[in-house]
């Protein structure tokens, strides 16, 4: 296993490393490297840096490396120690009031509010007024008592979103103890929280501490960098022109705490690993086509900053056989794919030609979308099949432009054929709109993306249950898409035109104040239709949006679907594993498998002679199931 897997790929996590361990490293050896005492006075005063003292001396003739370097030993010691006790406190508060909620929550809460609302820095100064002795490690402690309630707070808020999830209630049903669940379940998955808000409470720390000094409060028997501040300001240091003596303490506090600013960074990277393909998908961007760059403005200008050497790249998606299928037997050519005319009646909407979409990852590329050319027709409905992992959500996000780092663009186009507004009465007459321009899709700005969504194509997404907002009424919802794309529509209109699309969608118009948590799994997808169908669009997605619905609720919003399609016109891309229901309701079906079209062609046609190995045994499956009649 090769350890720069485990090294993190962002430069700025890198340059944050580098820093903490260079300041460790000197707070522990750097002693090491000076004969001079912190505290010894000598006769060389106020002397600037030369081979005697490296970094000059003070007033009294003290040599100010010897300082620097002992000094680097508490205030890191300082910041680690309240750190430390101050992440203790947070993760006792925070995660015990979250997870176990009740009396305990409320009064954890109340002291969190109470240490919120009360200034950090004159608490500081209030509560080490009265410490018996300025010792570091009081210090530290009075500055852990300030610092955990803001961290405390993110961690109750996270406990509390991760005790409703279901690998939570899947711990819980198993019968796991309480206490096991909060160290196994929650404090796992809290744990980047944890070392973020550790990192910033050791800079907090290290500043207090320095704050402290620079006041005169800290322990000025100890060298730290903040006593060296005071007492550089109290001898007035910078009148005498004397910058040796405060400009390396200053200096040291604000790189270090930049340093474990950066290190977050790296933090960010460990717990949501899309961030970890920074340096592959700058690789990409040099090598591959326009939209490549166009698509991904982080990996544009990692491309820009980056000057890493191209790594040998493992490439998916070969002609190898999948036996996971059982389609093709192991060892054989895969079979061509095959594409049919389709003799559909409206004109063309949208063109996809010789698409490819790449994600490249650390090691290996994954082709997702593999030369993939089809066109959707006004009033088409075209089924997308294939088992999962085939590229059906990769192709239509590309066709909707939401495709996310580190997916590029690497070849082809997509063509959007804009229409004269006006809607046709159903879909046979789809050919009788007037086309105003052909748009390329992958070319669009952003300004140009927001009003092409919605306006020209809606999208229904998979679970109604995570697209639609818990904490807004349907009311609401309807408003943010009107807002935006009919800014001058009166709040009146607005409202009507909500109850109007409800009632298209089988739903009681009175419902438009409801909250999704008071709708059932298929009222909440059909409000998500709805809301997709309420500027007219010309085209649908469908990402799997029957598959969280039971059979007969499934049966009712598809025959919804299809009894709004005649009356508006728009044309649908559905996408679903379940190819059954495809070649019921599909004019033209696509096949995928492994990023590839391997079957194109009217739904009849594909359903009554599969020419693909694999089309014949998704289907030869389905007539095993008894799916198909
Ligand atoms: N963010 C990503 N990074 C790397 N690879 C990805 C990413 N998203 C998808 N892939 C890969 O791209 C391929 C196609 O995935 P995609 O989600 O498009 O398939 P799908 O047919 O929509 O699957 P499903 O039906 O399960 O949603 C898969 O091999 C998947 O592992």
């Amino acid at each position: 296993m090769r350890l720069s897997r485990f090294l993190p790929t962002s430069g700025k996590v890198r340059a944050g490393l580098i820093i903490a361990v260079f300041f460790v490293l000197l707070a522990v050896f750097g002693p090491l490297l000076t004969s001079y005492s912190p505290q010894a006075s000598g006769t060389d005063l106020l002397q600037p840096p030369s081979g005697t003292h490296w970094l000059g001396t003070t007033q009294t003739g003290q040599d100010v490396f010897a300082q620097f370097v002992y000094g680097a030993r508490i205030s890191l010691g300082v910041g680690l120690v309240a750190g430390i006790l101050s992440q203790i406190v947070s993760v006792l508060v925070g995660v015990i009031g979250g997870y176990f909620r009740g009396l305990s929550d409320d009064l954890l809460y109340i002291l969190t509010a109470v240490f919120l609302v009360v200034p950090g820095m004159p608490l500081l100064i209030v509560l080490t007024g009265y410490l018996p002795s300025r010792g570091m490690v009081s210090v530290a402690f009075v500055i852990a008592i300030t610092s955990w309630a803001g961290s405390a707070r993110v961690l109750r808020a996270q406990t509390m979103s991760l005790r409703r999830r279901e690998f939570v209630e899947a711990a819980r049903a198993t019968g796991e103890s309480r206490t096991r669940i909060v160290f196994s379940e929650i404090m796992p998955n809290a744990l980047p929280l944890i070392a973020s808000g550790f990192l910033f409470s050791v800079i907090g720390a290290v500043l207090a501490e320095a704050g402290l000094s620079f006041l005169g409060l800290g322990s000025l028997t100890t060298t730290s960098w903040g006593s060296m501040l005071y007492f550089a300001q109290s001898a007035q240091a910078f009148l005498y022109g004397a910058w040796w003596w405060f400009v390396p303490p200053g200096l040291a506090i604000a790189v270090l705490g930049a340093g474990l600013a950066l290190i977050n960074f790296g933090i960010d990277e460990y717990s949501n690993p899309r961030l970890r393909t920074g340096r592959s998908r700058a690789r990409a961007v040099r090598s591959r086509g326009p939209h490549a760059a166009a698509l991904s403005t982080a990996g544009a200008s990692a491309a820009a900053s980056g000057a890493e050497t191209p790594g040998v790249a493992t490439i998916l998606h070969d002609d190898a056989p999948d036996e996971t299928v059982g389609s093709v037997p192991a060892g054989a050519a895969p079979a061509p794919p095959q594409i049919r005319e389709l003799d559909v009646p409206g004109k063309p909407i949208i063109e996809v030609r010789h698409l490819k979409v790449d994600y490249p990852g650390a090691d290996q590329v994954v082709h997702a979308v593999d030369d993939v050319s089809i066109t959707l027709h006004r009033g088409e409905l075209l089924g997308l099949a294939g088992e999962s992992g085939s590229g059906k959500s990769t192709l239509t996000n590309a066709i909707t432009r939401l495709l996310r780092n580190p997916a590029q663009v690497t070849g082809g186009s997509i063509t959007y054929h804009r229409s004269a507004r006006g809607r046709p009465s159903g879909p046979t007459t789809g050919g009788s709109e007037a086309e105003v321009e052909a748009i390329d899709l992958l070319g669009l700005s952003t300004e140009e993306l927001r009003a092409y969504r919605w306006d020209e194509l809606a999208i229904v997404f998979q679970s109604a249950m995570n697209a639609l907002n818990a904490v807004t009424s349907v009311g609401a919802q309807f408003d943010d898409v009107l807002r935006v794309h009919r800014p001058t529509m009166p709040a009146r209109e607005r409202e009507a035109l909500a109850r109007t699309m409800l009632e298209k969608v089988g739903i009681d118009p009175g419902r438009v104040s409801a909250y999704p948590h008071e709708l059932s799994g298929g009222m909440k997808q059909r409000v998500a239709i709805a809301i997709a169908l309420v500027l007219e669009p010309d085209v649908i997605v469908m990402d799997e949006p029957t598959t969280a619905l039971d059979l007969l609720i499934q049966r009712e919003v598809l025959d919804q679907v299809m009894a709004l399609r005649d009356e508006y016109g728009f044309a649908i891309i559905f996408t679903t594993h379940d190819l059954s229901l495809l070649l019921e309701v599909s004019d033209s079906i696509a096949v995928m498998q492994r990023g590839r079209l391997v079957e194109y062609g009217p739904a009849l046609e594909v359903y009554a002679e599969p020419r693909h190995p694999y089309t014949r045994a998704l289907l030869a499956s389905l007539a095993d199931m008894g799916a198909l009649v």
